[in-house]
């Protein structure tokens, strides 16, 4: 049973005090990278999302005890009234939970490589989340995630399901195919809070008095309007800024630089394309050959976590464990992927009904294109779930990407689901990155080797 918290809710409206209830969590992937960032950010929001237990949940015993020991101290300073834990069994995890925070990754850094490398070796894209690398990915990844809304669902059936896992787009849509009446799983990608943080450094601007209305899918989509408090729109500033003075991420001192260079391609996105801010994600759709030139196939975006983020954070953590406290952590700092995990389960739980950037059934949200499709659009979180805003009809040369994207998803979620070669095939052959179905047949075999522990038969 869990307690409940008495807050004192002050702000210029109302005064007085909240009853809000304390949460049990679980977090999927508790030996990720990403983990200490989010258990620091649930220390610095206990205001907002009050916390009865928190149990960290991995299938790698080795990596959940570093994170796991480095949760222990740091919530025994900094909120010593939490229950804290961590598991490898997934009965115990998933047992009597409010919300399940997941960010898994099937096959971990080792098959992270092999989806980069391969379509790179044969001169194809080779990226986590876009074209072959996230098509392989993505056939990873539904397996493991249907497996735990399923564990879920039989161990606390109203929990709600918050998801990060990659490739978001493919997870997302899988999820809603294979469970097309749940309503408590959320499917949230980080990209879009971080790209409003950027833009606000750029104006000088709150990002929380930044309202953005954004479409699209996945990894693939626009901001059209981001509106301040008086209803100016700043996207032409922001546009005739980046386009005439680059673009930085708002942590650029913390980012390797695949992730410089990533950003600094939102200039030439929008000298071609100046209608709207674009996800940094489609320089792999709009420029493939152009960025298959750039990427080394022997120096790959893993090569630099493994050397950059994995490191720092195992490193930092067992220093941490050896010392018995974390209050001169370093690594451990808030960033928007922990403070915008939190500040969703918050908004759901305490029917706050803020803004944020999710992914949602279409149903007419983006009026011409797929209602299956899983769009990525602004949203209300509350209780009740998104309420998304409305976008309408969007043009011909957006409307003829997305469509195509969507198709690629489609295809292979159902390759997944048959067991089809055929429909894998088609899937990459339509993906931006890869077009040529002979290419598309290479990639596709050399990837089947490389996943024959993960992936289902495809014939
Ligand atoms: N949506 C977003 O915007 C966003 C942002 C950041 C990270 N992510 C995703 O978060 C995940 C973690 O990323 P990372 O770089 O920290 O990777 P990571 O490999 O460091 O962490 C993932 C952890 O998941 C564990 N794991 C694998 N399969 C599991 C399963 N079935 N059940 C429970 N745990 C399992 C692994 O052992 C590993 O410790 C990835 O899917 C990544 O793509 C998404
Ligand atoms: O290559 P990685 O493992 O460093 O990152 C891949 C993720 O990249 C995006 O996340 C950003 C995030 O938006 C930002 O807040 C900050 O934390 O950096 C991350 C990248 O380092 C993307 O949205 C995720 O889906 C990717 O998993
Ligand atoms: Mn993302």
């Amino acid at each position: 049973m869990n307690g409940w918290l008495t807050q004192s809710f002050t702000n210029k409206n109302r005064k007085g005090m909240l009853m809000m209830k304390k949460n049990n969590i679980v977090l999927v992937g508790g030996g990720s990278t990403w983990t200490p960032g989010i258990l620091k950010a649930m220390t610095t929001h206990l205001d907002q999302f009050a916390l009865n237990r928190v149990v960290l949940y991995d299938v790698n015993e080795e990596r959940q005890e570093v994170i796991g020991e480095f949760a222990k101290i740091l919530f025994k300073e900094e909120a010593p009234e939490v229950e804290v834990s961590y598991t490898t069994d997934a009965e115990v995890a998933y047992k009597d939970v409010d919300f399940v925070f997941c960010q898994m990754r099937t096959g971990g850094f080792d098959m992270r490589e092999k989806d980069e490398k391969i379509p790179l070796e044969h001169g194809v894209i080779g990226q986590e989340t876009c074209g072959p690398g996230g098509f392989s990915y993505g056939l990873r990844s539904i397996r493991d995630m249907e497996e735990m809304v399923r564990d879920v669902r039989r161990l606390s059936p109203d929990a709600w399901i918050l998801n990060y896992t990659n490739p978001a787009a493919i997870v997302a849509l899988a999820l809603d195919k294979i469970f097309p009446k749940e309503d408590k799983i959320l499917n949230i990608c980080d990209q879009p809070v971080n790209l409003l943080r950027s833009y606000s450094k750029l104006i000088d601007h709150d990002v929380n008095k930044l309202e953005p209305v954004y479409f699209g899918l996945n990894h693939f989509g626009w901001f059209t309007h981001i509106y301040d408090e008086t209803g100016r729109d700043r996207a032409p500033e922001l546009k005739e800024i980046i386009s005439n003075g680059g673009f930085r991420p708002v942590d650029a001192e913390q980012r390797d630089q695949s992730w410089l260079e990533t950003y600094a391609m939102v200039e030439d996105m929008l000298k071609d394309f100046p209608d709207y801010l674009p996800n940094t994600y489609l320089q792999y759709y709009l420029y493939p050959e152009y960025k298959v030139k750039k990427l080394d196939p022997n120096w790959t975006r893993t090569d630099e976590v493994r050397a950059g983020r994995e490191k720092k954070v195992f490193a930092e953590c067992r220093r941490i464990v050896d010392n018995g406290t974390a209050s001169d952590s370093k690594v451990v700092h808030n960033d928007a992927h922990g403070d915008m995990m939190v500040e969703v389960a918050a908004s759901i739980a305490n029917n706050e009904r803020k803004t944020f950037i999710v992914m949602v059934r279409n149903e007419g949200i983006i009026a011409n294109l797929p209602n299956d499709s899983m769009v990525e659009v602004a949203a209300t979180l509350g209780v009740n779930g998104p309420q998304p805003y409305a976008v309408g009809e969007i043009d011909t040369f957006y409307k003829g990407l997305i469509e195509n994207q969507h198709a690629f998803e489609k295809l292979t979620v159902e390759a997944y689901m048959e067991g089809s070669y055929t429909k894998a095939l088609q899937a990459l052959t339509l993906n931006r990155t890869v077009v040529d179905a002979k290419k598309a047949r290479i990639v596709l075999d050399a990837l089947i080797e490389a996943n024959k522990d993960y992936w289902p038969t495809l014939n």
